[in-house]
């Protein structure tokens, strides 16, 4: 290996040391080395076998380098220019998700339209190939079809990438209609602290299944005999869980009601496709969903996504940022109006067009044109709350925001343990955030953005934050490893480019 190599890797190792928070000592007690080894190994002073690189790579839970294009993905970013002109925002990843795991209760075949090409979708396409449903992309417009096998091969799942998502959860509410006994992996996805599985437990015991969790796995078993006689109430207002048990409801004879069910985008969408299943759902947009279940469910169904919220705040950040006026197209005005509220009060310049429904004949959508403006922060504290409020998404996008604004801003995340922290990292680009405790940042600005190098922090909204700041920043940066990027944009650096931005992909070695 050459010596400029052996240099690139063993930057590589010494950044993904630090990610990971360990000392070099650390790093050596886990190989059975030396200190004084792998601070040679970091300096490109040591030759490296690949069995050395591979035990490192394990060690730190990180591929260091790879051949062809599958190593990780990083961005090189030439800050400080002006974007410009219209983008249109896609389909959301969390409907995508929801609607994948619930073609599983459809025997016929499903046809999803301009489902967004992403990991997190990649992801549960590999579990579901695993598992013997037939999954096609139609055309260049992402449309994509779907059938099941007559019988699953649930033994044969994908358990690594069904790791990788916390979307697998999701496979509960469907498989329980399917199977007595079945077994689900832990699920992962970004590091936003301790989130709770309980709600989807607690929502779907009262229809009949027990989980016991050893061994990375949820082992599941459905008792049909158990009747539901009142309705289920949900401990928290979550999304997923609320989709979990209108999948398990969706085929079960009789009335199933759900009380503090959560009434956001993605279970919008749900809800409308089930009816499109010919399941029968009222109160859809509300926190009491009624359905009447349908046993057996065997149609040719075509459905329809609706926008991403939060792809469509993650562009009015990029807008705001680099002090720029950009046109966001097909914006879900519904799950964005709170957010547009705060940002009024905080000076923003905006323009709001006509409405009009999404193709999936409910969701209003409007185009925003942002334009550059001298933001405030505001006056009280900003923080989330589940639909109708800020969005949880959101929230780390007002981070980057009030970096921008003038005076300081205080931003309340009480519900991710794990994701304000994260943004601190915007203070290697310049900006000034403290973080007050784990829930709660002071951002003071405005901030003189200046370029750098940054490894994704492993959250996907954190990440954007970043990468929206490297915009704005002078000079040239580096984000690396964006997979968690990826996991919920399609193509981001390439529809940020065409609003004149200058971001280059490149890979490892
Ligand atoms: C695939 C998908 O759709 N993911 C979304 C979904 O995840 P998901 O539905 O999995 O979100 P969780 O149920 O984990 O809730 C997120 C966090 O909020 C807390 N919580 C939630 C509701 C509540 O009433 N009280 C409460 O404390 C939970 O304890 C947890 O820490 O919803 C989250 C919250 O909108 C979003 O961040 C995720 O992008
Ligand atoms: C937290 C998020 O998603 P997930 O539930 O997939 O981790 C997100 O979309 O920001």
């Amino acid at each position: 290996m050459s010596e400029e190599y052996l240099r690139r890797i063993g930057g590589l190792i010494r950044d993904s040391r630090k990610h990971r928070g360990w000392t070099q000592a650390q790093l050596a007690e886990v190989l059975g080395t030396s200190q004084s080894a792998i601070n040679r190994i970091e300096h490109g002073q040591q030759n490296l076998s690949l069995e050395m690189l591979a035990r490192i790579g394990d060690a730190l839970n990180s591929e260091i380098v790879s051949l062809g294009t599958s190593g990780p993905m990083h961005l090189r970013v030439v800050g400080g220019r002006e974007l410009s002109g219209s983008i249109d925002v896609k389909t959301s990843k969390n409907a995508g998700i929801a609607l994948l795991c619930a073609s599983l209760l459809n025997k016929g075949r499903t046809t999803l339209r301009k489902v967004a090409r992403i990991e997190e979708v990649n992801r549960i396409l590999e579990v579901l190939n695993s598992i013997g449903v037939r999954t096609r992309w139609l055309n260049a417009s992402n449309d994509l079809e779907i059938v099941p096998p007559a019988r699953l091969d649930l033994d044969n799942m994908d358990v690594e990438a069904a790791r990788r998502t916390r979307t697998i959860l999701n496979f509960l509410g469907p498989l329980m209609n399917l199977e007595d006994r079945f077994k689900i992996p832990y699920a992962g996805g970004c590091d936003l602290g301790t989130r709770t599985v309980e709600p989807h437990m607690v929502a779907l015991r009262k229809l009949g299944l027990e989980v016991k969790a050893t061994g990375g796995f949820y082992h599941a078993e459905v008792d049909r005999s158990v009747k539901v006689t009142r309705p289920i109430v949900l401990t928290e207002r979550s999304d997923m869980a609320t989709e979990n048990a209108l999948m398990a409801a969706a085929r079960r004879e009789g009335t199933t009601v759900i009380r503090n069910a959560s009434p956001n985008y993605m279970v919008q969408d749900l809800c409308f496709f089930l009816t499109k299943l010919g399941v029968g759902i009222e109160g859809i947009g509300t926190t009491t969903l009624t359905v009447h279940g349908v046993p057996d469910i065997d149609v040719d169904v075509d459905y329809a996504p609706s926008e991403d919220p939060i792809e469509a705040m993650s562009l009015i950040a990029a807008a705001i940022v680099t002090g720029s006026q950009i046109t966001i197209r097909r914006a879900p005005i519904e799950f964005l109006e709170i957010e547009l509220a705060v940002l009024e009060e905080m000076g923003l310049d905006y323009e709001r067009g006509e409405e009009y429904l999404a193709a999936n004949g409910h969701t209003r959508l409007v185009d925003l044109t942002i334009r550059p403006s001298q933001l405030r922060a505001p006056i009280d504290k900003i923080h989330p709350m589940p639909f109708p409020g800020l969005n949880i998404d959101n929230l780390p996008f007002f981070a980057v925001i009030a970096a921008t604004a003038h005076g300081t801003t205080l931003i309340h995340d009480w519900v991710y343990e794990n994701r304000a922290i994260h943004l601190v990292e915007l203070n290697k680009l310049g900006a000034r955030v403290r973080l007050a405790d784990p829930h709660r940042i002071y951002v003071e600005g405005p901030t003189r953005w200046s370029g750098t190098e940054v490894i994704c922090p492993p959250a996907l909204r954190p990440a954007v934050c970043i990468l929206l700041a490297m915009l704005a920043a002078k000079g040239t940066s580096v984000l690396r490893n964006v997979y968690v990027i990826n996991r919920g944009y399609e193509d981001l650096a390439e529809r940020l480019n065409l609003l004149g931005a200058k971001i280059e992909t490149f890979r490892d070695i």
